[in-house]
């Protein structure tokens, strides 16, 4: 019940145009009733040889007026003869209903549309602000189902759907008045049917929701592995696994097929029930019916009137069952759309949080520790981290893979936060803060490049579109791409492709760096890469990291010899502490961890010459705001 006020309050901006909408149908379920009504003058004036045409009275005695009503006054007084009557009354009812039906079936469709369009936005804006966290613990295929696939289905229900149930309930509305207009005691037949028609839909409806979220559960997957094997194309060809991804695809597809069935075969049952029960009343209904004409208590006229009513009625009863199923399917899609859009995140900004000011002079780590918690389960990475770091200077970690380094430099941006301890930037503590004002503060490089489809230039001025051109182009200059840039078929126009895929490792990290100059953050996290480039764009991406890195704080995941030795100090992470500290050359008189991890893991970077050792740093930057 909740959801469904959820939902409607979603339709309220746009009450105006539902109100409206719910009117001209009335209106268009009015206009069906009456024309219903005609058949009776149809039958016993126009048809009837001997029926006195002048006078068509419609309704002998019409409740509200009181009185019969004659529809002579629709026409003027020379035309009056019941063809005349009847075919003006058709005609222009037929036009009403056609305008109104045709103006409410666009009004609900706004509104339903409308109240669609806000919901996927503030979707996809709770989606995007979630914490790293969230990203972790919901895969790609299961967020882009929901935004897609779930939207989709209440879309249909609150736009078309909802459309076609206002026109029907209205025409079921005004169609009973007529059956028991026309039918009297006959039309109470009809009565025995509703508690049947009512419980049979709501078990129905009740299956059809569980067996839809099913279904929507399955397309997940299957979204699941082609954004997979689509991002990871070439992995999948370097390994040869085309026919095992093909069978682990179809296996899904079939999954989907099932639980689509399952859903069909729960849908599909309410026609033919609706069919069955319809026809069981109309051949109880004949039955009465030819006994009441032969007494004389119903012309022909009133009772064909009576049974095109009920006819019509029964099509937005058979269409109930489909109404409710298109509504149950919303409403079981909206579950997960509110899920999401509730989901708690694990870092979250303080209501009274305040702006940041430009780093000044110090981060301090006071015993931080960090437990990562999924599943239920908790995994501590990090313990009693102690550490201060004064502008300018230049943090390396080093230590064995899985000791912490990059949950460490993660709880900097407050991609996850502090479990003990806390960290201050300036003294203050990051959890105090707004989240914007302190990742403008930081610049974050990681292994892997992230490129949006779009030009060069906006790639390079993510997060400040009106950043004038000069700047962009001096951000080039200092990363050493503004060259291949001014190659390119459109220069700083080009299209660089998804992820950057027309572009080469190097080229893309340059842009990369160029960003990152361009969002000139005081605070860098830089995450080198254990790949290494060809020599020549090695020396390029050095030359541009160390542009990018002059005058900044770095805390930076070092794998090159060339970084530890540029770094002000080291700290050695191992099992989630820090181990050892100090420069290179300290580290070195003692016969700890770095002493070993430098041997074995630097060791070789020494044989390559200084400058080519410094270009052996690789790494993908990407800035954070
Ligand atoms: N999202 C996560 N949920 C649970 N555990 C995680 C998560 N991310 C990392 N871990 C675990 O936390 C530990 C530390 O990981 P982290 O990535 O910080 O190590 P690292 O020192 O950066 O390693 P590497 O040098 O290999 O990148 C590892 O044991 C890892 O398995």
């Amino acid at each position: 019940m909740r959801r469904i006020w959820r939902l409607l309050l979603y339709v309220r901006p746009y009450a105006l145009y539902s109100v409206a909408s719910v009117a001209l149908m009335a209106v268009v379920g009015a206009m069906a009733a009456f024309r219903v009504l005609l058949v009776k003058p149809i039958f016993d004036n126009v048809l009837s040889p001997d029926a006195y045409t002048h006078d068509v009275l419609v309704f002998p005695h019409v409740p509200l007026l009181g009185r019969p009503l004659n529809l002579h006054f629709l026409v003027p007084s020379p035309l009056h003869n019941a063809w005349t009557v009847v075919a003006y009354a058709l005609v222009v009812s037929a036009l009403v209903k056609s305008v109104c039906d045709y103006v409410g079936t666009y009004l609900v469709n706004y509104a339903g549309f409308g109240m669609i369009t806000d919901l996927r936005n503030d979707l996809y804006n709770a989606v995007l602000r979630r914490s790293v966290g969230f990203f972790q613990k919901h895969t790609t295929g299961t967020l882009l189902s929901t935004l897609i696939n779930d939207i989709e289905r209440v879309q249909t229900a609150m736009s078309s759907v909802l459309g076609e149930f206002l026109q029907q309930i209205f025409t079921l509305i005004f169609m009973i008045g007529v059956a028991i207009f026309y039918g009297g005691k006959l039309a109470w037949v009809l009565l025995l049917f509703v508690p049947v028609v009512i419980s049979s839909a709501r078990r129905i409806g009740r299956r059809v929701r569980q067996t839809t979220r099913k279904g929507q559960d399955k397309l997940a997957e299957i979204q699941n592995i082609i954004h997979e094997t689509i991002t990871g194309n070439r992995i999948v060809k370097a390994f040869g696994m085309e026919l095992w991804e093909m069978n682990r695809f179809r296996r899904a597809a079939r999954r989907l097929f099932s639980a689509n069935l399952r859903s069909v075969s729960v849908q599909a049952i309410s026609s033919p029930l609706m069919d069955g029960l319809g026809s069981v009343a109309i051949a109880l209904l004949l039955l009465l019916g030819r006994d009441r004409i032969k007494s004389g208590s119903m012309t022909i006229g009133s009772f064909i009137s009576f049974l095109i009513a009920v006819f019509t009625l029964y099509d937005p009863v058979r269409k109930f069952a489909l109404f409710y199923n298109s509504f149950q399917q919303a409403l079981g899609a909206s579950e997960e759309i509110f899920k999401f859009m509730d989901a708690q995140d694990d870092v979250q900004e303080k209501k009274r949080a305040f702006v940041l000011k430009e780093f000044k002079e110090e981060i301090r780590f006071e015993d931080v520790g960090f437990a990562y918690e999924s599943d239920g389960e908790v995994k501590q990475v990090l313990r009693g981290i102690n550490l201060n770091v004064r502008p300018g200077e230049v943090i390396a970690f080093v230590g064995p893979s899985g000791a912490g380094k990059s949950s460490l430099v993660n709880l900097i941006p407050r991609f996850f936060d502090v479990n003990e301890g806390r960290i201050l930037l300036d003294g203050h503590d990051l959890r105090d803060v707004t989240i914007a004002s302190l990742r403008q503060q930081i610049g974050k490089v990681t292994q892997e490049t992230v490129l949006f489809n779009d030009t060069v230039r906006n790639n390079i001025a993510y997060g400040q579109p009106d950043v004038p051109m000069s700047k962009v182009e001096e951000a080039a200059r200092m990363a050493l791409a503004h060259e291949f840039i001014l190659n390119m078929p459109d220069g700083y126009n080009t299209m660089v492709g998804e992820k950057g895929t027309r572009l080469s490792g190097g080229e893309r990290q340059r842009l990369a760096i160029a960003r990152a100059i361009l969002k000139n953050a005081p605070i860098l996290i830089l995450d080198e890469a254990t790949s290494a480039l060809d020599m020549e764009s090695e020396q390029y991406v050095q030359a541009a990291l160390a542009n990018l890195m002059q005058g900044r704080t770095v805390f930076v995941i070092a794998h090159r010899l060339s970084t530890v030795r540029r770094a002000s100090r080291i700290a050695v992470i191992e099992g989630g502490r820090i181990t050892e500290m100090g420069t290179h050359d300290e580290l070195m008189q003692h016969s700890g961890t770095y002493r070993r991890l430098y041997n074995m893991q630097f060791s070789e970077d020494d044989v390559v010459p200084a400058s080519s050792s410094e270009s052996a740093l690789t790494v993908g930057l990407e800035g954070i705001a």
